[in-house]
């Protein structure tokens, strides 16, 4: 390869967390926020800085997905450019962290990335965090009962989802499992399957606008990332 390609191919950074060494996280709860972030904006901040008060969460971490295995690759940009909006969004908060640790795991099914830090972070809490509009996709993603039973899930209020999502198919099989805002600040170990509903003052961002809006130059452009 030539020193050209080298440059403009720079080695990834290792994965945060760290693969190995889960002393730092021991008996931490956190949030798993899954996405494509395509590109992150502000409702993605506002639901996690809402999470971390609410729920009394140590550590929210973005995971940015290589591919939403149910979403096209037409308008996707890239994994680093993914990254970068996330981490322009979150500036320096302490505990708010960017992760492409799917991409490191090699995991493109939640299930499987959940599975996987489970093993490796047998102490800590996990949590899983969408928006409502996500619960209502949820029956599609594989093995969605099993996630149900390996961590609890809260959802988000999102404009457009929230009616549908409380009467649909995830919330009436777990009817029993639907937690009232009196476990707000426990349900990170509440015992699964466990869900919460967090009714908060919607934020209307959404990464698909935003595409939308790009001009044609702009990185999350659907003409600059569409494979036709
Ligand atoms: N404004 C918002 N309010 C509540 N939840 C949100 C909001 N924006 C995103 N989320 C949630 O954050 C997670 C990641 O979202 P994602 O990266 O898909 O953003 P998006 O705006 O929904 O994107 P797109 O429009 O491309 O589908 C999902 O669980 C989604 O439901
Ligand atoms: O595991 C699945 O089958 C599955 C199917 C669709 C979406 N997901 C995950 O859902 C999260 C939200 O995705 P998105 O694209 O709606 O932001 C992200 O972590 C995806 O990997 C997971």
């Amino acid at each position: 390869m030539s020193l050209e390609g080298l440059r403009s191919s720079p080695p990834r950074p290792p994965a945060f967390p760290p693969l190995t060494g889960a002393a730092r996280w021991r008996g931490r709860k956190i949030g798993l926020l899954g996405g494509s972030f395509n590109p992150a904006h502000e409702g993605h901040l506002h639901i996690s800085l809402h999470a971390l008060k609410r729920l009394g969460l140590d550590d929210i971490w973005w995971l940015v997905s290589p591919q939403n295995p149910l979403k096209s690759t037409d308008g996707m940009a890239s994994l680093d450019k993914r990254m970068a909006s996330a981490r322009a969004i979150i500036g320096r908060h302490p505990h708010l962290h960017v992760t492409d640790i799917e991409h490191h795991l090699g995991t493109r099914y939640s299930i499987d990335s959940i599975q996987s830090l489970q093993r490796l972070l047998p102490h800590s809490h996990f949590l899983w965090l969408m928006g409502a509009d996500n619960l209502q996709q949820f029956p599609r993603w594989r093995q969605w009962t099993e996630i149900m039973g390996r961590m609890p899930l809260a959802i988000f209020d999102r404009e457009h989802y929230s009616r549908n999502c409380l009467t649909g198919k995830v919330a009436s099989r777990y009817r029993r499992g639907r937690l009232n805002e009196g476990a707000l600040k426990s349900i990170a170990t509440a015992k699964t399957p466990a869900w919460i509903f967090l009714p908060l003052r919607r934020h209307p961002a959404s990464a698909t606008e935003i595409r939308e809006a790009q001009p044609a130059s702009s990185p999350f452009s659907v003409a600059m990332n569409s494979k036709e």
